[in-house]
Order: structure tokens, then sequence, then C-alpha cells
């Protein structure tokens, strides 16, 4: 069997060719989830899972961005803080990549953000806090405390 590549080497790799792995697939949920991502095989604690991917702004530039989009647009901007500055990714655009489609579970998510600097720039890839089993959505906690959907009763199912 091949050595593992490192988490980090493997993250490195799938930022720079801009790739998602063929072992993860979008499902639809239900009407208040929407999408999400699910594994399409096993992973191990510490893999490296999905990059973040979209575009990388400062802070002026998400503040302008924010006054302009939809609530629906808005919800995929990720800010972060990075070397003593705010920065955001601007995932807004549906460009077929699969991290903007992870969502949130701040009880029990299998997965962990990490900022990760490749060449210089700020990327957020997921990486597993645990063993994932074929068929697990793969969640991340987002963080804050203004998700509406936890303290939210749903009619639906999930
Ligand atoms: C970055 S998007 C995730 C992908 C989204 N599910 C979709 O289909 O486009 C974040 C949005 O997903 C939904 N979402 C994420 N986690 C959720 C959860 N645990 N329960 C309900 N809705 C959730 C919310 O509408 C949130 O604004």
């Amino acid at each position: 069997m091949p050595p593992r590549i490192s988490p980090l080497k493997d993250a490195m790799h799938h930022v720079v060719t801009k790739s998602d792995k063929t072992k993860l697939e979008v499902n639809y949920i239900n009407a208040v989830k929407g999408r999400g991502l699910f594994a399409k095989g096993s992973f191990c604690k510490g893999d490296f899972i999905v990059e973040y991917r979209g575009e990388l702004i400062n802070y002026a530039e998400l503040e302008r961005r924010r006054k302009l989009y939809h609530p629906s647009c808005a919800v995929f901007m990720f800010e972060f803080k990075w070397r003593g500055k705010t920065w955001c990714i601007d995932a807004s655009r549906e460009d077929g990549s699969f991290g903007r489609l992870v969502n949130d579970d701040h009880q029990h998510p299998n997965c962990k953000m990490k900022k990760i600097d490749v060449n210089g720039k700020a990327h957020l890839c997921l990486f597993a806090l645990k063993d994932i089993k074929e068929g697990e959505e793969i969640t991340y906690d987002y963080g804050g405390d203004d998700c509406p959907w936890r303290t939210q009763v749903s009619c639906r199912n999930n």
C-alpha cells in the first residue's frame, strides 16, 4: 500500500489544482437545509476533506458586497481573521465546488475548518475530526450564535 499523503499536503494539492475529492457527493436533503455534502467513501480522523473555495476578498470589499447581496447569497460569505486582518471567502457564485455546500452542526460536527497558507494566501479547508463512514453528511460548526436553524422548530424531518 502506498504511504498515506499528509493531510496538509493533500489539502495543498487540492487547493492548487482547484479540485474536489471524487469520494464526495452533493445530495438534496430537504426544503429547510437544502443541499448538503456527503461521503461516498470512508475518511480517517485528520484527513483533509474539502476546501471552502471562493474568491478571497478584504474587509472593505466584504462590507461593500454585504450591502449589495441578497441574504441568499450573503450566507456564502465566510469571514475570518488572518495575520491580524479581516478577510472573507466569497463563495456566493455557484461554481460547482463542494465546500460551499457543507452544512452547520454545532453539536456533533465531523469536521473542523482550518486556515492554511498556500503561496502566501489564506485558504479555508475542512479536516475530519473523527472517522467518517460512507453515507455520512459532512458537517462543521459554523461558530457564532446567529444561526437561526439552531433554535427554530421545523416541521420537516432531518
Ligand atoms: C453555506 S450554505 C450551505 C449549503 C446550503 N444547504 C445549500 O443548499 O446551498 C449555508 C446555508 O445552509 C443552510 N443550513 C446550513 N446548516 C443548516 C442546518 N444545520 N439546518 C438548517 N439549515 C442549514 C442555511 O440556509 C444556511 O444559510
